[in-house]
């Protein structure tokens, strides 16, 4: 299977402790993972040394055949868009703008954006259900209106892999629904590769091709949903007990804490 992002023992740390410890993964093209993991597991600088936002002291991220460090930043980003945990919201840019900045990798110097560089953006905002909102700030707009936003810049970017840090957090559970459909319809018909930290068990067995599942740094394991959410890694990594629940229009298990 042709390789997205390829990492091969990575190891990182702020300061003298290891937040992560040789990190081995292998993110097919295409697909839609999920990183899953208690709080403080690694997932976030994770994906922040795979986006080079976070350099490894040891090993290296490959991203479509090329060490990360060798991409020249617009390169990068129309290979890959990032939704960070928390919209950047020191600006009170109108929502319009902030979609149209997912347009700065083809915007040459001196230059504005194109009807086209609009278009993209307006049909990003129609996806996440947010072109009512373009002609308001970003910061006259709700938490989970602005994580929609935000994803919608990222779409305008046009890239072959999405990074998302927990994309649902503020959403409720329509919205939820809507942006993951989105996302694995996105995965579907222009095999973007998504990968994705999320907090819901379920959401993300639901939706994922795989998961990884991180504890202290680690990876504890990897592969498809019904393989990795097992009640024995569950209560490994939450340490809680679940029942794994078999419903027959779902392709995979849903998990019931008891
Ligand atoms: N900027 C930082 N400086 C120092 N330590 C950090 C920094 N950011 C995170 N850490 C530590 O690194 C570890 C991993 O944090 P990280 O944010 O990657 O976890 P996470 O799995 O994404 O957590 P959560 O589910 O709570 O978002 C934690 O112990 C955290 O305290």
């Amino acid at each position: 299977m042709v390789a997205a992002i390829q990492i091969e023992n990575l190891k990182f740390k702020y300061a003298e402790e290891d937040v992560l410890k040789y990190i081995n993964l292998h993110v097919p093209k295409g697909s839609f993972v999920s990183i899953l993991g208690p709080n403080g597991s690694g997932k976030t600088t994770l994906l922040k040394n795979v986006c080079h936002l976070l350099k490894p002291y040891e090993g290296k991220v490959v991203i479509s055949d090329q060490l990360v460090e060798r991409f020249k930043s617009k390169e990068l980003a129309r290979e890959m868009a990032v939704v960070h945990q928390g919209a950047n919201t020191e600006f009170d840019f109108n929502v319009e703008d902030v979609v149209l900045m997912g347009r700065f990798p083809y915007i040459k110097k001196f230059q504005s954006e194109t009807l086209e560089d609009i278009a993209i953006a307006t049909e990003a905002m129609k996806k996440t259900s947010t072109l009512h909102l373009k002609h308001k700030t970003i910061k006259g707009i709700s938490g989970g209106e602005r994580q929609r936003v935000m994803i919608a810049r990222a779409l305008t970017q046009e890239p072959q892999i999405l990074l998302l840090d927990e994309p649902i957090s503020h959403l409720d559970i329509k919205y939820q629904l809507e942006i993951l459909k989105l996302c694995k319809m996105l995965n579907a018909e222009n095999n973007l590769t998504i990968i994705t930290t999320l907090h819901d068990i379920n959401l993300a067995t639901r939706f994922s091709d795989y998961i990884i599942l991180m504890n202290h740094g680690e990876i504890v394991e990897i592969g498809k949903p019904f393989e990795v959410m097992t009640k024995e890694n569950i209560r490994r990594v939450y340490e809680v007990d679940v029942e794994i629940v078999k419903m027959d229009q779902f392709e995979n298990p849903m998990i019931v804490p008891i």
